[in-house]
């Protein structure tokens, strides 16, 4: 019985890659290096699963920055702005895509799927030459082989990569990028002739698109690529992976029936209907790569409950064509337990990283072959026995309290437009009110700061005398600038989610847990393995003290139940909105405490209430109800004259605008501007919004400062479809990736803009 993983975290265990790249980057060390670090990260991978006993082991799932960029590189789309000479692509040219330059802009970059990890958005029209520019698939397969490990060289699938691609600039929009096949499977049969002839014998396309709601042509697209790649994969065995969701009944016929190919990957533990499917006719004598190890989270597999599966599936594929997997590529997950020294030990048997996963996916193949390692196997069954009975994952009172919620309705007893007159009156704010998201700028002195009072270096009273005089800094810095709302700054945390799961019970935290989420950019999220409380209030203290500082309104700032749980690794042994109410709980406790402390205007992030959404649409209703409610529980109970804000990043809002306006919400900021202002056709086609709101008016990924004229021009636009008297002015998002070098100007122009277009409303009034 044979073992398979679709791909493996590049970053490292100590993050290794991130600190490679980042010096590479700064000019402090060479392309040499750089490459020197990347080698022996990919050779202590493909050693470590070679010596686990994994058969099917990848390569190519590393990247310098990203998968789909790689894929871009290898056919040779890089964008005329990038003025690329042509040849092999090398560092500059591929990490001006990534980055920008000088002079040159990123290319735009966005969620994968449904995961915390961002690609390059390939841009591709009728006027691009694509040519074999990156050999990197090649050069890869031929490293690990002369490592002595055999591997199946990955590639993303021609087809998803055109269904995730987008019309470059200047090329209209219903431009049928799938026309675009003809001109990249020539570059694609190239490559799977090379791999060959370096004596390949399996070859992997990653064809996640297959789990989304695709039309009768998008499939047919399929079908017509791999029958155009069949007699260039002959002699090859090829594995067609999908992941993150089930394949709906349709694409299993495409898929199944695709020529040339002989493997279908499945992701068993989000798909719940792939099992069904494949019980209901899987083609005879081709390979099923079951994925029952998770690829999404940190739990230790029930290898019991998996290998039952495995052996129904064995009964309808046949032994030697069923092959143990992962659900995903492990890129998701974090990438080894060992390496988490203070995590106790009773949490720590129940989790599984990437480097255990590994093992699991080999335990369950030996066993299925009548190898079962029965030590393994046992010490797994208690592991689980005692995360199912341990009292710590269980509280009575939460979890009544959260079935409580179920069913019933929470909203603020007055509507929104009586609540602005309310708030108004006690805040007295001039029209087109300016503020901003939260965070300024965490210099390394602040990092320092934190780092050592983590460590216990300093004392707590130094920790928090340095604390407060960031906040003061930050709070005459916006009184200077002349903004209206003010906020903390947020030099307290870490992260906006990681720091609310440090303070809340049912939450652990890992040392070394880090998931890339773009370029050398890591995230580490908290694990939830019980139910949640608020032991203490969480962000009063410093609420209340910025709010000493000024006479102006302070934003009490916090992160809302749904990006709590979204950022987070979740508990698998309950459905996430049960898990979400319970965060919703404890998040209202804080807010009654805020509005208790004197703080009369509270933002509650829900910047990845989006990224949750269901990848498919049958899906989307269940989903918004729960995530909209539970945002609506955290402040149900509060008094109309307290405002409450939310922010939220990431366009493509639109299909979803009712929903936020049902989170019903006094004020909300959104990001805007780097999506070409595709947010305020929403308004222009008609929708109704009618509580406070600000579309960001200037994007705050990026370095380059925008003028006066530039934000009046954006505020200018929403004015013509929004009301003078709901209209916020503020950047996208947070400033804590800034300098302040960028911040200070950027904002004064933000400032003098809403000051001129007050002054123009007034002469027109
Ligand atoms: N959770 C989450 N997801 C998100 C976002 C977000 O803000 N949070 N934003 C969007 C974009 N994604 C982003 C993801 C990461 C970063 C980012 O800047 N990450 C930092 C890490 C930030 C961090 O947590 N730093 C900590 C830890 C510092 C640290 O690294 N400490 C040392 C030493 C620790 C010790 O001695 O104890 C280390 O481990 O190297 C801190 O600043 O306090 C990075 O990779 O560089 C930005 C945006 C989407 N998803
Ligand atoms: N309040 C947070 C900040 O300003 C919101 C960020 S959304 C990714 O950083
Ligand atoms: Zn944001």
């Amino acid at each position: 019985m044979a073992s398979h993983i679709v791909g493996y975290p590049r970053m490292g265990p100590k993050r290794e890659l991130k600190f490679a790249l980042e010096s590479f980057w700064d000019g402090k060390s060479s392309a040499e290096d750089l490459k020197k670090v990347a080698a022996d990260l990919r050779s202590s991978i493909w050693k470590q699963m070679a010596d686990a006993g994994i058969k099917y082991i990848p390569s190519n799932t590393f990247s310098y920055y990203d998968q789909v960029l790689d894929t871009t590189a290898m056919l040779g789309a890089v964008p005329a702005r990038y003025n690329w000479a042509g040849g092999e692509i090398a560092f500059d040219t591929y990490f001006s895509m990534a980055r920008g330059n000088a002079s040159v802009p990123a290319m735009e970059m966005t969620k994968w799927f449904d995961t915390n990890y961002h690609f390059i958005v390939p841009e591709l029209g009728p006027d691009v030459n694509f040519s074999y520019a990156s050999h990197k698939a090649v050069d890869e397969y031929k490293e690990a082989k002369g490592l002595g490990v055999d591997t199946v060289p990955v590639l993303i699938g021609p087809v998803s990569y055109l269904l995730l691609s987008k019309p470059a600039k200047g090329v209209e929009k219903s431009f049928p990028l799938l026309s675009l096949l003809d001109k990249i499977l020539p570059i694609y049969k190239e490559v799977i002739a090379e791999l060959k002839a370096a004596g390949a014998s399996w070859i992997q396309f990653d064809e996640p698109t297959l789990v989304l709601d695709l039309q009768a042509h998008q499939l047919e697209a399929f079908t017509k690529a791999y029958a155009e790649l069949e007699s260039s994969l002959s002699g090859l065995n090829v594995l067609t992976e999908t992941y993150f969701a089930d394949v709906p009944a349709e694409a299993f016929k495409t898929l199944t029936a695709l020529k040339g190919v002989t493997a279908f990957g499945f992701d068993l533990v989000r798909g719940t209907q792939t099992l069904d499917l494949i019980k209901g006719g899987f083609p005879s004598g081709k390979y099923l790569f079951a994925g029952v190890v998770d690829g999404r989270n940190i739990w230790a597999n029930d290898l019991a409950a998996s290998l039952n599966l495995l052996q129904s599936l064995e009964g309808i594929v046949g032994k030697d064509k069923l092959v143990v997997s992962t659900s995903c590529s492990l890129l998701h997950t974090a990438v080894d337990l060992v390496n988490e020294t203070k995590l106790d030990d009773e949490i720590k048997s129940w989790l599984a990283f990437a480097a255990q996963k590994v093992v699991e996916v080999n335990a369950l193949a030996k066993a299925l072959a009548g190898h079962k390692d029965e030590a393994f196997f046992s010490a797994n069954a208690a592991a689980q026995a005692s995360r199912k009975s341990s009292p710590r994952v269980t509280n009575e009172a939460v979890q009544k309290a959260a079935a409580a919620l179920k069913g019933s309705d929470h909203r603020r007893a007055t509507n929104v437009s009586a609540r602005l007159d309310a708030q108004q009156k006690k805040l007295n704010l001039p029209v087109l009110p300016t503020t901003t998201i939260g965070s300024f700028p965490q210099t390394v002195e602040l990092r320092r700061v934190r780092r050592e009072y983590k460590a216990k270096k300093i004392s707590e009273e130094e920790y928090v005398k340095a604390i407060k005089e960031e906040i003061k800094k930050v709070v005459d810095l916006q009184e200077e600038l002349d903004i209206d709302v003010l906020v903390h700054g947020e030099p307290e945390r870490n992260d906006m989610v990681e720091y609310f799961g440090e303070q809340l019970s049912g939450f652990a935290f890992t040392a070394n847990g880090w998931v890339q989420s773009y370029g050398s950019r890591c995230v580490k999220p908290p694990i939830i393995y019980g139910d949640v409380s608020r032991p203490n209030p969480m962000t009063v203290f410093w609420s209340t003290t910025a709010q000493s500082m000024t006479k102006r309104p302070m934003k009490g700032m916090l992160t809302g139940p749904v990006t709590i749980l979204n950022w987070s690794f979740v508990r698998n042994d309950q459905p996430r909105f049960e898990t979400c109410y319970q965060i919703a709980l404890a998040i209202k406790d804080e807010v009654e405490d805020l509005e208790k402390a004197g703080i009369t205007v509270i933002q509650i992030d829900e910047a990845a209430l989006r990224e949750g959404l269901p990848l498919r649409k049958a899906e989307h209703t269940f989903y918004l109800n729960w995530a909209v409610h539970s945002f609506r529980i955290t402040n149900v109970g509060i008094q109309d004259t307290t405002q409450i804000h939310t922010h939220m990043c990431y366009s493509n809002f639109n299909d979803i605008i009712h929903s936020i306006i049902d989170m019903d919400a006094d004020v909300i900021t959104i990001e805007n501007s780097r999506s070409d202002e595709k947010l305020l056709s929403v308004f222009r086609e008609g929708v109704k919004y009618g509580a406070g709101i600000g579309p960001g008016v200037y994007d705050i990924h990026s370095p380059r400062i925008p003028s006066t004229e530039e934000i009046a021009d954006r505020v200018n636009k929403m004015l013509a479809v929004l009301d003078t008297n709901i209209l916020w002015v503020n950047p996208d998002c947070g400033l804590k990736t800034r300098k302040y070098a960028e911040v200070k100007p950027a904002l004064e122009n933000m400032v003098s803009a809403a000051k001129a277009i007050r002054t123009q409303l007034a002469s027109t009034k």
